[in-house]
This record gives C-alpha cells, sequence and structure tokens, in this order.
C-alpha cells in the first residue's frame, strides 16, 4: 500500500493504513504476551484494545514525522481535514506554523489521545510479566504528543522527542499503573 500511495483523502482511508501497518503488531502482540487468567473481559475487547494501542502509536509516529515525511513527498495525514482548517500539501511542504496549522493539529493530538485512552483499558488485562512493558511504551508514546505541543505545534521543522529523565521518571509510574489488577467487572456493569 505504501509503495502505491502517498495522499489519503479523509481518516478512514488512513486507518486502513494504520491498521495494517501498526494495528497488526498490536493485534499479534496479545498471544504472545498472554491474557491474565484472571480476566473476565472477552477477548475481543483486549484484542481491540491492543489494536487501539498500535493505532495510537502509529497516529503519533505520523505527528511526529511530518516534516521527515514531507521531505520524501508523503503526507500521511486526512486531505479532508487539512481542507477544514483552510491548509494543503503546499502548506506541509512550506514548513510554515500557522494558526491554521495549529488548530489542526490539536485535532490530530486529540484523536490520539483518545486511541491511548481506549487501549488503557486493555493494559491490565495482559499477563502481569507483560504489563509494565505495555504500560511504559504507552506513557512515552503519549509523552511525545506532549512534546509536540511544547514546541508549539512545530512538528514541520522539528523532531519532537522524550529527554532521557522524563523517560525515567515515567517507568516508575507504569510499573504502578501495572500493579493493579485485571477489572473482574467489565465497566459497563460495574455502575
Ligand atoms: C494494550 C494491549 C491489550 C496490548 C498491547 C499490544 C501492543 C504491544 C501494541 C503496540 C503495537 C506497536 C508496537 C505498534 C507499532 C506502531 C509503530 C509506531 C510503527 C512505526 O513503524 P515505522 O513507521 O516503521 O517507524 P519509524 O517511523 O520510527 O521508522
Amino acid at each position: 500500500m505504501d509503495t502505491r500511495k502517498n495522499r489519503y483523502a479523509n481518516f478512514q482511508e488512513l486507518y486502513l493504513y494504520y491498521y495494517y501497518v501498526a494495528g497488526t503488531v498490536g493485534l499479534m502482540s496479545v498471544p504472545v504476551m498472554g491474557i491474565a487468567p484472571e480476566s473476565s473481559l472477552s477477548a475481543q475487547t483486549i484484542y481491540n484494545a491492543a489494536l487501539y494501542l498500535g493505532i495510537g502509536n502509529q497516529l503519533t509516529n505520523i505527528l511526529r514525522d511530518v516534516g521527515e515525511d514531507a521531505s520524501r513527498g508523503r503526507v500521511y495525514l486526512p486531505q479532508d481535514e487539512l481542507e477544514k482548517f483552510g491548509l494543503c500539501d503546499k502548506d506541509v511542504f512550506s514548513r510554515k506554523v500557522t494558526e491554521g496549522w495549529r488548530e489542526f493539529m490539536k485535532e490530530q493530538i486529540r484523536r490520539a489521545r483518545f486511541f491511548f485512552d481506549l487501549a488503557e483499558e486493555g493494559a491490565n488485562q495482559l499477563h502481569k510479566a507483560s504489563r509494565w512493558p505495555v504500560w511504559s511504551s504507552l506513557m512515552l508514546y503519549r509523552m511525545i504528543l506532549d512534546s509536540i505541543e511544547n514546541n508549539d505545534y512545530d512538528n514541520l521543522t522539528k523532531r519532537a522527542y522524550v529527554g532521557r529523565t522524563k523517560k525515567l521518571m515515567a517507568l516508575p509510574v507504569a510499573y504502578a499503573k501495572a500493579l493493579s489488577s485485571p477489572r473482574t467487572t467489565p465497566p459497563w456493569q460495574s455502575c
């Protein structure tokens, strides 16, 4: 798909690409990592969470690399949403961070966070040995979005990154999150 296509009309088209390139990685990870024997959520719910983590990671990866991809003539952004903010490919290639670009980026970041939020429910359903690395990667990738914000949405000339200290500080937090047991009651039955 990547060799044939370098523009995507809308998020639906992009979602298919994200599914192929990253969602599948999440799905394949579940049987390797294992589901907690005490989990009471359906396998489908857990696989969906894994898929959403793959999509969230890929969305973040794309948002971090917009400038780099543009230098290779590639735009992995929804064309209709660019248009909604008065933008087009030319604006991506010109690398000028305008108010329109910032507003566009805010929406893209919101979407990536939404997928990470969906994935969270599944992380503690995994076998306990797998939870810490999954929480760590989820948190570290989510921090790339914060870094794009801290760069005032300039992902056209700057590459967002998370410094070593911030990364190290996230690890104990991820560890603490990994300690909580899987839900035994699905969220929709607990209220
Ligand atoms: C949450 C539950 C239930 C399970 C976890 C399931 C997992 C591990 C999901 C994560 C899947 C994953 C690691 C996807 C990778 C997506 C990604 C960022 C791919 C980037 O690939 P490239 O585009 O080649 O990267 P570069 O741009 O860095 O070269």
